[in-house]
C-alpha cells in the first residue's frame, strides 16, 4: 500500500478505531444512500422583491402543499388543507387571526398539533435521525422527537401521545410549539436552495433578502450581473457605484442605500440641487415612487440625473483606461454637439431629449467637475466603509460563484457566449483568449482578485472586471450587444434602445449546441439540465421556459414587478425532488397580508418537466458519490484491520 494511502487510513482509524465501529459506519452510510434524494429549490431574478421571495421560500414553491396532500389525501377538505398550509407558512400571523374567530381554542390546538405532527413525520421520512435531530429547535427537540418517532412496542400509544399534547396545551406552550413545528416542516421540506442570480436592483428589499439568505441552512448562489455590479460597488469600483445609485434612484429605491445600508447620500443630493436646480430633469422621472411627495420626487429626479452623468463620465474613464475592453464605441459624451443639442451615433445624428449638461466640459467630456469628484470620493468611502454591505458581499463571495455544477445540473445566471454557428465564442481578457468554462473561471478569479489581491494592479483589474461583467457584450452574465442606458434616457428613437441578445438565446432549442455546453462543463448529455435566468420568459406571448425538450430551463419569469407586464406572471421557480423536476409558475404577489388573509399560494400551476422512472435516491446525487467514496475508504480500513496492517485502537 502506498505511503500516502496508509497515512490516510491511519487518520481514518482515529475516527473508526475498531472493526465494529468501521463496519457500523459502512452500514449507516449504505442506508443513507438508499434514502430518497432531498429536495432542491431554485429561484432566480428576485430583484429586491423580498415579500414574494419570503413567501415562495416559505411554501417551497408548492412543496409544502404537496406534502399536505400526500399525508391527508381526501381525508381533509381542500379548504382545511389550504388553511394548514398557510399556518405552516405564517404560524404567528395565522394564529392571531384564528384566536379572534375560534370559540374553542383548546380543540383547535389539539387537532392542529396532530395534523402538524403527521406532516412533520412525512417531511422527515427522507432523512436520517441525526439530520432531523440537528434541524429541531432546541427548546422542543426532545418532545418533537418523542412525537414523531414510532413506538411500536408501546401498548397504549394513543394515551402516551395524548398525554404529551395535553401537557403542551395545559402549560400554554401550544402556540410556541406550533411555530416550532412549522419551522421544522419548512426546514425539512426543502433541503437546499439555489439562487440563480440577480438578488439586487429594481425592487425595494435586496438587503432584506440577503439577511434572510445569510440565515438559511443550505444555499448556493450563482451571481447575476446585478449582484456583481453591487460587488464591484462594494469593492470601490466607481463605474459600479454610479450604476448602483442610478438604478436605486430610477426605481425610487434610494432608501435601500440610505436606510438599508446607511450610506449617506446627502453630498449627492446637495450637489444635484445646486447643479440642476432649474432643470426639470424630465428624462429622469422615477419608476414607481407613488408614496413620495412632489418635492421629494423632484429632488430624486435631480439626483437621478446627477448620478447618471457621473456614471457616463466614470465609464468613459474606465473605457479609456482599458483599451482591451474595446468599448470605445460606447463612449458617447464626446459625440454630443452641445450647441445643437444633438449626438452622432454610428453615423446618424439624433436630437437629444435633454440638452442641459452643465457639468460637461466639451473639451474634456469625461472629466469630473470638482464637485462631482468630491461627491464620488465621499461615495466611494461610504461604500468601502459600509460594514453591512461588506458583510453581504462577503457572503456572496463565500456562498457563490459564476456557475455551479450540482447533481448533474449546470447552473448559471445568463449564458455561455456563443458564435452565430453555436460554437463557443473566444473572448480576450487582459490579453489572453478564453471560452466556455475557462471564460467563466477567469472572470470569477478576477472578481475575487478585486477583493483580495495584494498586488494593486491585479486588484484594480479585478475591480474593473466586475464592471465589465455587468455590461460587456462578452460577459456571460450580460449576453447582449450593448447596454443602451444612454440611449434610453436621451433618445426618442426606440430602435436605439434595442439590446441584441447573444446567439445563445436563439440556439437554446438546438440540441447539438446544448450538448456542447454540457460537455464543456464536464457533464454527460443525458439526464442533465442547464438552469438559467436573466431573460424574462414572455409567457404571455406563448413563450415557454422549457427549452430543448426539457434540457434547458430558463426560469426568469419576473419576480420583478417592473417586468410583470411583459411576462404576464410573477416568475417561475423550480423544484427538484426525488420524483423529478417540477416547474411552478407564480401569480403576482399582492402582499404578505393578503397571502395570509386569502390563504393564497401564489402559484397558478405546476408543470412536471421531468418525472424520473425510479425515485431518485441519495445514491444518485453528488453527496451519494462522496458517501460511496467514504464507504470505499472504510472498506479499505476494514481490510487493513483484518490483514493486521493497522491495529485496532481498543
Ligand atoms: O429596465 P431597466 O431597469 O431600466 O433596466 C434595463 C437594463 O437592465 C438590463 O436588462 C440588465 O438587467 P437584467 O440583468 O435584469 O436583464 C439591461 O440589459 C438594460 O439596459
Ligand atoms: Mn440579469
Amino acid at each position: 500500500m502506498e505511503e500516502l494511502k496508509l497515512k490516510y487510513l491511519e487518520r481514518l482509524s482515529d475516527l473508526y478505531p475498531s472493526i465494529a465501529k468501521a463496519s457500523t459506519e459502512i452500514i449507516n452510510l449504505q442506508a443513507i444512500l438508499n434514502l430518497p434524494k432531498a429536495t432542491e429549490h431554485f429561484l432566480t431574478d428576485i430583484h429586491g422583491e423580498y415579500e414574494a421571495f419570503a413567501h415562495v421560500l416559505k411554501n417551497g414553491s408548492g412543496s409544502i402543499r404537496r406534502k399536505i396532500g400526500d399525508v391527508f389525501g381526501n381525508t381533509l377538505s381542500a379548504r382545511d388543507k389550504q388553511s394548514l398550509a398557510t399556518l405552516i407558512y405564517y404560524p404567528r400571523e395565522k394564529m392571531d387571526r384564528i384566536r379572534r374567530e375560534e370559540a374553542n381554542m383548546e380543540d383547535w390546538y389539539r387537532i392542529t398539533l396532530y395534523r402538524l405532527i403527521e406532516v412533520c413525520k412525512c417531511a422527515m421520512s427522507k432523512y436520517t435521525r441525526s439530520k432531523v435531530r440537528k434541524a429541531l429547535p432546541e427548546d422542543f427537540a426532545y418532545v418533537i422527537e418523542e412525537l414523531i418517532t414510532e413506538k411500536p412496542d408501546l401498548r397504549d400509544k394513543e394515551f402516551y401521545y395524548n398525554a404529551i399534547i395535553s401537557s403542551i396545551i395545559e402549560t400554554e406552550r401550544a402556540e410556541e410549539f406550533i411555530v416550532a413545528l412549522s419551522g421544522v416542516i419548512q426546514r425539512l421540506t426543502v433541503d437546499h436552495l439555489h439562487i440563480v442570480g440577480d438578488i439586487y436592483d429594481r425592487g425595494p428589499g435586496p438587503h432584506i433578502i440577503m439577511d434572510r439568505l445569510m440565515q438559511h441552512h443550505s444555499v448556493d448562489i450563482q451571481w447575476g450581473n446585478h449582484d456583481v455590479l453591487w460587488m464591484g460597488a462594494a469593492a470601490g469600483q466607481r463605474g459600479c457605484i454610479a450604476n448602483v445609485i442610478r438604478i436605486c434612484a430610477r426605481y425610487g429605491n434610494l432608501d435601500i442605500l440610505e436606510d438599508g445600508y446607511g450610506i449617506n447620500l446627502l453630498p449627492l443630493a446637495s450637489f444635484a440641487m445646486d447643479t440642476y436646480g432649474d432643470d426639470p430633469c424630465a428624462c429622469f422621472a422615477l419608476k414607481g415612487r407613488g408614496g413620495a411627495t412632489a418635492r421629494e420626487q423632484e429632488m430624486e429626479r435631480k439626483m437621478h440625473k446627477a448620478i447618471s452623468i457621473i456614471q457616463f463620465k466614470a465609464e468613459g474613464q474606465i473605457i479609456r483606461k482599458n483599451p482591451g475592453f474595446k468599448l470605445e464605441k460606447r463612449n458617447l459624451l464626446h459625440q454630443i454637439d452641445f450647441e445643437a443639442g444633438t449626438i452622432e451615433i454610428e453615423g446618424r445624428t439624433y436630437e437629444l431629449l435633454d440638452k442641459n449638461f452643465p457639468t460637461v466640459d466639451p473639451a474634456h467630456p469625461y472629466a469630473f467637475s470638482q464637485e462631482e469628484a468630491d461627491v464620488m470620493d465621499r461615495l466611494e468611502k461610504a461604500f468601502l466603509n459600509c460594514e453591512k454591505l461588506q458583510a453581504h458581499m462577503r457572503f456572496l463571495l463565500n456562498k457563490g460563484g459564476l456557475y455551479k455544477v450540482y447533481n448533474q445540473n449546470l447552473l448559471y445566471h445568463g449564458c455561455v457566449p456563443l458564435n452565430q454557428d453555436g460554437t463557443l465564442k473566444s473572448v480576450r481578457i487582459y490579453g489572453r483568449a478564453y471560452k466556455g468554462k475557462a471564460l467563466y473561471e477567469v472572470l470569477e478569479s478576477y472578481v475575487r482578485k478585486g477583493f483580495f489581491a495584494l498586488d494593486k494592479k491585479e486588484r484594480e483589474r479585478g475591480k474593473d472586471m466586475m464592471w465589465y461583467i455587468w455590461l460587456h457584450e462578452n460577459s456571460p452574465l450580460f449576453g447582449k450587444d450593448k447596454m443602451a442606458t444612454f440611449e434610453r434616457y436621451f433618445l426618442a428613437e426606440k430602435e436605439t434602445h434595442r439590446e441584441k441578445k447573444n446567439p445563445y438565446y436563439e440556439l437554446l432549442e438546438d440540441e447539438a449546441v446544448v450538448n456542447r455546453i454540457l460537455r464543456e462543463f464536464g457533464l454527460p448529455e443525458e439526464g442533465t439540465h442547464i438552469i438559467n435566468g436573466h431573460v424574462p420568459v414572455k409567457s404571455k406571448a406563448g413563450e415557454s421556459p422549457i427549452k430543448c425538450g426539457g434540457k434547458v430551463l430558463v426560469i426568469d419569469g419576473g419576480f420583478s414587478r417592473a417586468y410583470q407586464k411583459e411576462t404576464g406572471i410573477a416568475g417561475y421557480t423550480l423544484i427538484y425532488n426525488s420524483y423529478g423536476l417540477i416547474l411552478a409558475a407564480h401569480e403576482p404577489f399582492e402582499s404578505t397580508e393578503a397571502a395570509i388573509e386569502k390563504e393564497s399560494d401564489i402559484h397558478s400551476d405546476s408543470i412536471v418537466v421531468k418525472r424520473t422512472l425510479a425515485r431518485k435516491t441519495v445514491g444518485d446525487t453528488d453527496i451519494g458519490r462522496r458517501l460511496r467514496e467514504r464507504i470505499q475508504d472504510l472498506n479499505e480500513l476494514l481490510g487493513a484491520y483484518r490483514s493486521g496492517l493497522i491495529p485496532e485502537k481498543l
